[in-house]
């Protein structure tokens, strides 16, 4: 997580110069217009993660500055939603008054929702015993009553070497408005979700719209994580496959499809390069029977990879579909896997989704269909 230098006034002028960036980077792609949507320009952020610094008696909050590896001091956090900023300062008092959950306290994670539901992720370098644990329960309400907190309670998670205490379920529900739809996710602590939870809305009407009148054929998904995406398209499509290599995350997606009353879907755990190797008939895997590939007619591709981008058997596998959705974290490596593509597809929408204002990341969605 890099730290966001918040300066308001400059936010239109810093998002033009990463569309710039964009532009000069595709410009050897026939281009569509490029789509731009814009962040709020504050308490953006869902989730956050602080190193906790000891200093005497004291003790703070800090990030690093990556590249110069400088301590800062954060005590607000503006990027951050509302409530992380009300539930940081909270913590820090109830934790700077009590040296059980002071005493070697590492890092705090903090991850909230729109809807005002909150978790938080204690990591300490001690073992965490029942006196621990009687003060962390006396806390959640504490927290709870943070004025952006919707729930009587928030969910304290204690964590050290090989010990992890939940005192809730371990996860928080996210409520997304996509496309005139209220969508429910689960998002698994530990596990990925979007952080920008306005932009993800944003990034899921985006590709609900540019798939829409998809439904004469299938979807595949790679890299479905909690099914945020998977959630937002399957009324688009006949059928949908997706695949994903989280436990938790692939866990949390079945629960999602569930609560969101979808049946067209099946998942299975698998990693794309498993997947690429089991479609490619390379090699055989259990988990990957249950999708039954062959009685679907798989037209349209998704992947939403980390930064590195897909490997590249899977980035070749791109090829082989009618149409491809790419959603990227890294314009870098999203061109690279493109170049694949170039001659045999044509971009027809492209979208930079600002999911990290005041810093370097650019977060684009392509869509591309085959040549004629
Ligand atoms: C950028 S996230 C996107 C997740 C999801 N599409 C979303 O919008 O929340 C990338 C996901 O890929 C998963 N992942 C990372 N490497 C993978 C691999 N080699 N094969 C399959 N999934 C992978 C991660 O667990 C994570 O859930």
């Amino acid at each position: 997580m890099s730290i966001a230098r918040v300066d308001q006034a400059r936010y239109g002028e810093q998002l033009c110069a990463k569309v710039e960036r964009v532009k000069a980077r595709f410009a050897d792609f026939s281009m569509p217009e490029v789509e731009v949507l814009e962040s709020q320009s504050e308490h953006y952020r869902m989730r956050a993660e602080f190193r906790v610094w000891h200093d005497g008696i004291d003790a703070y909050y800090i990030m690093f500055q990556k590249k110069r590896h400088e301590r800062v001091r954060i005590d607000q956090f503006p990027v951050g939603s509302l409530l992380i900023n009300e539930l940081m300062t909270k913590l820090m008092e109830e934790v700077l008054e009590q040296p059980i959950l002071k005493t070697k306290l590492y890092q705090v994670n903090f991850h909230t929702t729109l809807t005002g539901h909150a978790m938080v992720t204690m990591i300490y370098h001690k073992k965490l015993g029942p006196d621990w644990q009687e003060a962390a329960k006396k806390l959640r309400p504490i927290l709870g009553s943070c004025p952006s907190s919707t729930r009587p309670h928030v969910d304290i998670i204690g964590r050290s070497h090989k010990q992890k205490i939940e005192l809730d379920a371990g996860y928080v529900c996210e409520t997304l408005a996509v496309d005139g739809q209220s969508l429910i996710y689960k998002q698994v602590e530990g596990a990925f979700s979007q952080p920008n939870g306005r932009m993800c809305e944003k990034m899921l009407t985006w590709a609900k719209d540019v798939t829409r009148g998809s439904n004469d054929h299938d979807l595949l998904e790679l890299y479905c994580g909690n099914g945020n995406f998977t959630v937002a398209l399957a009324s688009n499509f006949r059928r949908v496959v997706a695949t994903e290599m989280s436990k938790a995350s692939v866990a949390a997606a079945e629960f999602n499809l569930q609560e969101n009353g979808i049946s067209n879907t099946s998942i299975a755990r698998l990693t794309a390069e498993e997947f690429t190797a089991a479609w490619k008939g390379v090699r055989e895997f259990e988990r990957a029977k249950s999708l039954d590939l062959k009685a679907h007619d798989l037209q349209t591709i998704l992947v939403d990879p980390p930064r590195a981008g897909c490997d590249a058997d899977t980035a070749t596998l791109l090829k082989e579909f009618q149409n491809v959705l790419y959603i990227s974290c890294n314009p870098g490596t999203l061109h690279n896997n493109l170049l694949e593509l170039k001659g045999s597809h044509k971009v027809l929408r492209f979208a930079i989704f600002d999911q990290f204002p005041y810093t370097d990341h650019i977060e684009c969605g392509v869509y591309l269909r085959r040549k004629e």
